[in-house]
């Protein structure tokens, strides 16, 4: 993690947080404390266009898992989906892969700890695989995607994917907890991926 950057969008500061990962992005809204708690302007789609990111997400999806539980690594082709993660209780780690050929990150991986109680999001962009580890007791992460599930477009990369050497915090956990159809991820060697990259 380097540089930290902080956006005036009107009256909302956002601070923006670089990653390994030219493209992904950690966001921290502003709280507003008073004597009854706090208050945040999570998402402005004004505010996320003056940063640059979509203003238009479509779909919000939540998942609740329990210790131990890996879902991904995901992505769809076709009908693409920019992810905008956030957890509202427990603790993951969350992990984004560049999957986009001809990228400067093209097969690089950053991993993340969130948790719900710190107000961050991860912003993961289209061509990336997206995949979480739960290390609480459970976890509950809600996310808003910028297009529609897509079913045919459903790809999988495995989680243990040698080539990728992502290294899961699995101690104490043991074996992740993973479906089925994540059992049948493809080695990114073999796997059908997303659109070139497109430098802006
Ligand atoms: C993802 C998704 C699933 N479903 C259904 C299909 C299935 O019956 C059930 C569970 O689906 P999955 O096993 O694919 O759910 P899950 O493994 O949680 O899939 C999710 O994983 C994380 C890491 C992501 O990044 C997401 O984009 C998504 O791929 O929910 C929908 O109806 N809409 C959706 O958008």
């Amino acid at each position: 993690m380097t540089i930290s950057m902080v956006y005036l969008c009107d009256h909302s500061v956002m601070r923006v947080i670089d990653t390994p990962l030219q493209d992904v992005k950690l966001l921290r809204p502003k709280q507003y404390p008073d004597e009854r708690g706090w208050f945040s302007e999570v998402f402005t789609g004004k505010g996320f266009s003056a940063l640059g990111l979509p203003e238009h997400f479509v779909q919000e999806n939540q998942s609740y898992s329990s210790r131990g539980v890996l879902r991904g690594l995901h992505y769809q082709l076709g009908k693409q989906q920019g992810k905008l993660v956030r957890v509202l209780s427990g603790t993951i780690w969350d992990v984004a892969v560049d999957l986009r050929p001809g990228s400067p990150d093209f097969g690089q991986w950053a991993g993340f700890e969130l948790t719900g109680d710190e107000l961050e999001l991860l912003w993961i962009p289209e061509g990336f695989g997206h995949g979480f580890l739960v290390t609480s007791e459970s976890a509950n992460v809600l996310y808003k995607t910028t297009g529609y599930y897509y079913p045919a477009g459903e790809r999988c990369i495995r989680w243990d994917d040698p080539s990728l050497k992502i290294d899961w915090p699995l101690e104490g956990l043991g074996v992740p907890n993973i479906s089925a159809k994540d059992a049948t991820g493809s080695y990114m060697s073999q796997a059908e991926l997303p659109p070139a990259y497109l430098p802006k």
